[in-house]
């Protein structure tokens, strides 16, 4: 694996749009003043109850071990449950946070409540204190992010971005037939755990679309992995509505990994907003070194179509022969 020397992380976020489109259509029932909840093993289900049950954590039953990272406004901790030792991630956000911050975690809450499936993070509970901190806890993911390994071991081999880009189009797949709209992937929101599971996490700029031509607020996310339509609706989105932009960030993502770097800037230069609108909307889509595969070189063609109705979507991905063949055996 080639070493990734010099590698700045791209981040450059959005604010969130008006106040009437942050609001979630789905009123979010918080539980009123629950300090424990009850878990659910088996699904990823978050039923917050008030009181605790024989399966139910109370947040004093678990130990801060330590920091795992700093989000958006938000702090993970790593923890464990004082009796069984279960380790899991806890993502606090503090009464005082921006309001902004907290209507994120509460759109992260209403969609981790509705999900259930092996390629997206579980939630195992919500709890909110008296004082109107927040916490989410869910299952621990312990070799942290795409991001991390990139930046930790270097370049991903095509069989390893094929493993991941199969995980990752399952997850999508199933956001996308529940009408969730991820907007923001990136290789620091797909955690990662030894078995090299791949998993989507951080719903906080996700939509919940409530018709299937919902309009879907373009100006959220992390700009750097936007889609040319989400910058200019009209002359790339036909019908926009949101699900083919979680593909070209996808694309996006599997290209930065393969080569190291962010793929429309070259190694060590800081993005601003206006190159890479101009590179994004104006320039070729950015395409893999002559070295790729030519099944790699085609799946990264069909996500990274500037035109949102000719992007592949993730069932169609799934049928792709980069995803299809055993690629394990190339290793
Ligand atoms: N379930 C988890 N298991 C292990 N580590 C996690 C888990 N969730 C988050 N982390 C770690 O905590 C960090 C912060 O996560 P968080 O979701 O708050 O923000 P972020 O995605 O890094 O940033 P932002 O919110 O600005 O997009 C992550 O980068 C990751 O390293």
């Amino acid at each position: 694996m080639a070493l990734v020397r010099e590698r700045r992380p791209v981040n450059l976020r959005l604010p969130l749009p008006d106040i009437s489109d942050r609001r979630p259509r789905f009123p979010l029932p918080l539980p009123p003043t629950s300090l424990s909840i009850s878990t659910n093993s088996s699904t990823s289900a978050c039923t917050a109850t008030a009181t605790t049950t024989g399966a139910g954590i109370a947040i004093s039953d678990l130990e801060k071990l330590e920091v795992l990272g700093h989000g958006n406004g938000g702090t993970v901790y790593k923890v464990q449950h004082k009796r069984n030792a279960t380790v899991y991630a806890l993502k606090v956000v503090h009464s005082d946070s921006d309001p902004t911050v907290r209507r994120q975690v509460f759109r992260e809450m209403e969609i981790l409540r509705r999900t259930d499936s092996p390629h997206v993070v579980r939630c195992q509970g919500i709890f909110e204190k008296p004082s109107g901190d927040i916490a989410i806890l869910m299952e621990y993911m312990d070799a942290g992010t795409l991001d991390t390994l990139l930046r930790t071991n270097g370049t991903f081999s095509e069989p390893d971005l094929a493993d991941v880009a199969r995980q990752v189009l399952n997850g999508l797949n199933y956001l996308h037939s529940h009408k969730i709209i991820h907007r923001d992937i990136k290789p620091s929101n797909l955690l990662v755990n030894k078995d090299m599971e791949v998993k989507i996490a951080d719903f906080g700029v996700s939509k919940i679309m409530c018709r299937t031509l919902d309009a879907c607020n373009s100006y959220v996310g992390t700009c750097a992995y936007m889609s040319p339509e989400r910058f200019d609706p009209d002359t790339y989105g036909a019908n926009y509505n949101g699900y083919a932009g979680d593909i070209w960030s996808l694309g996006l993502t599997l290209l930065e990994l393969y080569v190291g770097h962010f793929p429309f800037l070259p190694p060590g230069q800081r993005p601003d907003w206006a190159t890479l609108m101009c590179a994004i909307c104006f320039g070729e889509p950015p395409s893999l070194p002559e070295d790729a595969s030519e099944e790699f070189r085609s799946f990264i063609q069909c996500c990274l179509q500037k035109d949102s109705t000719k992007r592949w979507t993730p069932s169609q991905l799934l049928t792709h022969p980069f995803v299809c063949r055993d690629l394990r055996s190339d290793k």
